[in-house]
């Protein structure tokens, strides 16, 4: 199959383009390099830097198919920047998005597998959530990619075009072979962050909030691993051609911000320094959710569920890493 994936050289979509090429698949990346890595680009696929918003481009490539299918990834994706710059988030996420949504249709691609989020619920409960658990975005980014879901909706309806909606919650780890990490400048995601303090690569870590709702009072999340999280496209893409579907995907098990320092200290074996800070705005108490749908329908299983196996990928690649993509 030929599938072209946006924002492959970042962080999920590397792993993801790796993935399809491992399948025997043929990947073309589009990417304009914003937060992603030239480095990132797994050997054999073919690039081209192109911004989303400049649709003569993305027409072009478009047309130049046939494509089976595009794997859309590019998009701004932070929860707290999202809450600072509204409007930013709100626009340049809709408009990358309805550019290729429109193109997919102009150009009859039959399959679109879409990058949404755990950030569509804003739970304060301690239920794990389902893919009907009521929507109600706690931050602008999350708002977009409800908005993204919901054009993808219209796209099936009137053009037929078939989606899939994952919708994931905290990506986390690296390749086990080390051929790709976590490299955002500048990182804001807490697992990078705490083992950058621990090996002493950073002041140290602030922890934002301790009166959530939550037994120890920090935030609780799903931590998944990108390679699982890779694994999952692959299973929904075969699945499209019976219909659109929409998955919750994440582990189903909760960590506190607590829970995740003392794993990085085993996992280190060393003392992470880290401060009280106050909450980051937009951060929803606890987001778990409950992955029988993926489960059953797809056959998903994690290979990673042990926390501390998932942070000892990522420790891997900061080691042989320190400074990220930069430099090679
Ligand atoms: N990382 C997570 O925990 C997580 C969780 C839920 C959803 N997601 C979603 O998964 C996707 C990938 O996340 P990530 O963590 O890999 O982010 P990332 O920032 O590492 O990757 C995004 C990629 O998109 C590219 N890009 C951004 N805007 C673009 C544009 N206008 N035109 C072309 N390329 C553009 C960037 O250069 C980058 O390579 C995003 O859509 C994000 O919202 C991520
Ligand atoms: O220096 C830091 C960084 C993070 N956190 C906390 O750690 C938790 C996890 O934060 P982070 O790693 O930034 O991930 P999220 O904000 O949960 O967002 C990620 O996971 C979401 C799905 O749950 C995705 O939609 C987003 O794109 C992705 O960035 C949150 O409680 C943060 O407040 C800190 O306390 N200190």
């Amino acid at each position: 199959m030929r599938y072209l994936v946006t924002g492959g050289a970042g962080f999920v979509g590397s792993h993801v383009a790796l993935a399809l090429i491992e399948h025997g698949h043929h990947v073309t990346i589009l990417d304009n390099l914003s937060t992603g890595h030239r480095a990132a680009i797994p050997t054999g696929a073919q690039f081209h830097e192109v911004d989303l918003l400049d649709t003569n481009r993305l027409n072009t490539i478009l047309a130049n198919g046939p494509w089976d299918g595009v794997l859309h990834f590019a998009a701004l994706s932070l929860v707290g920047a999202s809450m600072a710059t509204p409007y930013h988030y709100l626009r340049q996420n809709m408009l990358t998005s309805l550019n290729l949504i429109e193109g997919c249709v102009r150009y009859n691609v039959p399959r679109f597998l879409f990058s949404s989020t755990a950030a569509l619920f804003n739970n304060q409960g301690n239920t794990p959530l389902s893919e009907d658990s009521p929507i109600n975005p706690g931050s602008p980014y999350g708002e977009s990619k409800f908005l993204i879901e919901r054009a993808l909706n219209w796209a099936e309806r009137i053009h037929g075009l078939r989606y899939g909606c994952l919708r994931y919650f905290n990506a986390a780890g690296a390749d086990a072979k080390g051929r790709l990490g976590e490299d955002h400048q500048p990182e804001t995601h807490l697992i990078p962050l705490a083992l950058d303090s621990a090996l002493g690569r950073r002041p140290p870590l602030k922890l934002f909030g301790n009166d959530y709702p939550t037994p120890d009072g920090t935030c609780i999340r799903d931590y998944v691993h990108v390679s699982d999280l890779a694994e999952a496209h692959i299973l929904t893409l075969n699945r499209l051609d019976t219909g659109s579907v929409t998955y919750n995907l994440g582990t189903g098990q909760g960590f506190s911000n607590l829970n995740i320092l003392k794993a990085i200290e085993t996992v280190t074996g060393r003392e992470l320094p880290w401060d009280w800070a106050p909450r980051r705005e937009g951060d929803p108490a606890i987001l778990v959710t409950d992955p029988t749908r993926i489960r059953t329908e797809l056959g998903w299983q994690p290979r990673y569920t042990k926390i501390e196996d998932i942070i000892e990928t990522a420790f891997r690649w900061r080691l042989a890493h320190p400074n990220g993509y930069r430099g090679l």
